[in-house]
């Protein structure tokens, strides 16, 4: 279908959740959707590529970025940026694909205030025990981050109101079926399909 510009949707929810589990789920169907690199200050894992997973730059590189408004957002992570390229997101949705960032929550709430129209969806885990087991069984974090990442998770949850969406990840193919019906309804919604209709009856 012809259209005029792409949806920003932002999958957004707290640590150890499932957003990256999620996203790369969702990358394997095939939906059209194009994926926003981030840069980070944050060093490369074994198998991580500079340009596929993320951009990989110093604090010095990573905070002329900030200065030079290269960045959609940005959010400090424990000890590391994090931050949205501002000219993929903006051509990709200028040229009418859909484009998702892969965010946590204070970043997903600054792209709120400076772009309204974006589609915000919450991974949610399906309880407080679960997603101290999934952070847990991930091994990346000691006990005492654990601790730590749960208060701020609870406070992140407060945040939910904020959100358009909010998707359970209790089965990660669950969850991309989700995502896949708000991006499907989205793209349906009449305010963006209406000017596109009155122009085809002028022709
Ligand atoms: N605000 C913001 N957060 C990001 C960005 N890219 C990644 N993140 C988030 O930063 C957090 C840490 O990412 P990472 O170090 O890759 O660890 P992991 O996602 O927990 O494996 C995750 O919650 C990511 O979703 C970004 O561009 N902006
Ligand atoms: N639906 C799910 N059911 C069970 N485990 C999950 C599910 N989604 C993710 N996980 C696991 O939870 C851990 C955290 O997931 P991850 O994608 O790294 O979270 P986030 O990117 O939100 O920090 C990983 O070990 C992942 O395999």
């Amino acid at each position: 279908m012809k259209r005029d510009k792409g949806l920003l949707i932002v999958l957004s929810g707290p640590s150890g959740v499932g957003k990256g589990t999620v996203c790369g789920a969702l990358r394997k169907h095939d939906t059209h959707i194009r994926y926003s690199v981030s840069a980070t200050t944050r060093n490369p894992r074994e198998g991580e590529i500079d340009g596929v997973n993320y951009f990989f730059k110093s604090k010095e590189e990573f905070e002329s970025m900030i200065e030079n408004n290269e960045l959609l957002e940005w959010a400090k992570y424990v000890d590391n940026y994090y931050g949205t390229p501002r000219k993929y997101v903006e051509e990709t949705i200028a040229a009418g694909h859909d484009v998702i960032l892969e965010i946590e929550v204070q970043g997903a709430l600054q792209v709120k205030e400076t772009f309204p129209e974006g589609v915000f969806i919450f991974l949610m885990p399906p309880s407080i025990k679960e997603l101290r087991s999934r952070l847990e069984g991930r091994g990346t974090e000691t006990q005492d981050l654990i601790d730590s990442r749960i208060t701020v998770a609870k406070d992140e949850i407060e945040l939910m109101d904020k959100y358009d969406y909010v998707v359970e990840n209790d089965e990660v193919e669950a969850a991309v079926e989700r995502i896949k019906s708000i991006v499907t309804a989205e793209n349906c919604k009449k305010e963006r399909l209406i000017h596109i209709y009155k122009e085809l009856v002028k022709e």
